[in-house]
C-alpha cells in the first residue's frame, strides 16, 4: 500500500535544455477508447511551484502517474540539473491524494517511516540513529511532535505533511503533490503551501502541484497550467487566470482582473 509514497527513477534519453528543467513531451494516455490525456507539453523549472488546476475528469491525477511512469503512457519525460552533472534520471517523490489505511490500526508515524526508510520490519524497536533521521524529516514539514502519533488520530491535513516528508527522503529533483480535495482545513493548506515554498527556494525543487484551491494558487504558484484533456493554456497566474477560457471554465465572473480577487474568494476557495 505504501509503493505509491515511494521514489520513483524515470528514463529519458536525451537532455533537456541548458537550465535546471524537466522537460513533459507529447504525453498522450488512452485507456480503452478514450483519450485521457492528449499531446500534453510542459516545462516545469527548479526552484517553482507549477500549479495544475482543470474541472473533474480533466486528466489532472492521470498526468502525475504517467509522469510517475505507473500507467501506460507516450512521450517522453527528460530532466536536467542546472549543472548538468544529473540528466535523464528525476528523483521523483510523490504524495497522494489520499492513503488508504484503517484508521483503527495501531500503526504510528514512526512505524510508517520504518516501513519505507528500512528494510527492517516494523516492529524491530527503532535504532536511534533512524529515530533522530525520521525526526529531521518530520521537522521539514513541520510535524515532528507528531512522530509517535497513531496515523488514524492524524488530521487531514497533519497526514498531507507526513506523506510530504516521505517524498522527501531521499530529497526528490522533481516533487508531485496531488492535493485532497477535502479534509484540509485553512490553516493546514496555509502551512502546506508555506512548507512547499520554502522547499522551491531551499532545494531548488521543481514542484508540481495538482490543486483545486484557486485562491491559494493565485498567491503561491509561479507558474499555472490549465488542463482539460490537453493543455488548454499556461504562464504566470495573473495570465491564465485573466484568461476567459479559466474564467470561463470555473465560472468566474467576467469583467474583473486578477489583480482585484487575488487574496479574496469565496468559502470554497473559488475566486469571486
Ligand atoms: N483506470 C481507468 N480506467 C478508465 N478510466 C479512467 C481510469 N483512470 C482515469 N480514468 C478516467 O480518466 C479521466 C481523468 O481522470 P483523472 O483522475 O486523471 O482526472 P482529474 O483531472 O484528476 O479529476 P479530479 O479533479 O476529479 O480528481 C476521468 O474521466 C476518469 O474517469
Amino acid at each position: 500500500m505504501f509503493r505509491t509514497i515511494m521514489h520513483h527513477h524515470a528514463a529519458s534519453s536525451e537532455d533537456c535544455a541548458k537550465l535546471c528543467c524537466t522537460k513533459i513531451e507529447n504525453f498522450s494516455v488512452k485507456i480503452g477508447r478514450m483519450t485521457i490525456l492528449d499531446q500534453v507539453n510542459l516545462h516545469i523549472h527548479c526552484g517553482q511551484l507549477t500549479a495544475v488546476i482543470g474541472p473533474n475528469g480533466a486528466g489532472k491525477s492521470t498526468l502525475l502517474k504517467a509522469v510517475l511512469g505507473e500507467i501506460p503512457h507516450q512521450g517522453t519525460l527528460h530532466y536536467v540539473d542546472a549543472k548538468g552533472k544529473h540528466t535523464g534520471h528525476p528523483v521523483i517523490g510523490y504524495v497522494p491524494q489520499y492513503l488508504r489505511f484503517d484508521v483503527s490500526a495501531p500503526i504510528s508515524v514512526m512505524d510508517i517511516f520504518m516501513a519505507c526508510l528500512s528494510n527492517r520490519p516494523v516492529w524491530i524497536f527503532p535504532t536511534r540513529p533512524l529515530r533522530r533521521r525520521v525526526l529531521r524529516s518530520l521537522a521539514r514539514v513541520h510535524a515532528d511532535h507528531l512522530i509517535d502519533r497513531r496515523l488514524g488520530a492524524l488530521s487531514g491535513g497533519e497526514l498531507q505533511r507526513i506523506l510530504l516528508a516521505l517524498a522527501l527522503d531521499p530529497m526528490p529533483d522533481l516533487l508531485l503533490l496531488d492535493e485532497p480535495v477535502s479534509g484540509v482545513d485553512q490553516n493546514g493548506l496555509e502551512l502546506f503551501y508555506e512548507i512547499l515554498s520554502e522547499l522551491r527556494a531551499k532545494e531548488d525543487m521543481a514542484i508540481i502541484l495538482i490543486s483545486h484551491d484557486l485562491n491559494m494558487v493565485a498567491r503561491h504558484a509561479d507558474q499555472v497550467v490549465l488542463l482539460n484533456h490537453g493543455v488548454i493554456t499556461s504562464g504566470t497566474p495573473e495570465e491564465v487566470f485573466d484568461d476567459g477560457r479559466t474564467r470561463e471554465m470555473f465560472g468566474m465572473l467576467t469583467g474583473g482582473s486578477f489583480g482585484q480577487w487575488k487574496g479574496r474568494g469565496d468559502d470554497c476557495g473559488n475566486p469571486l
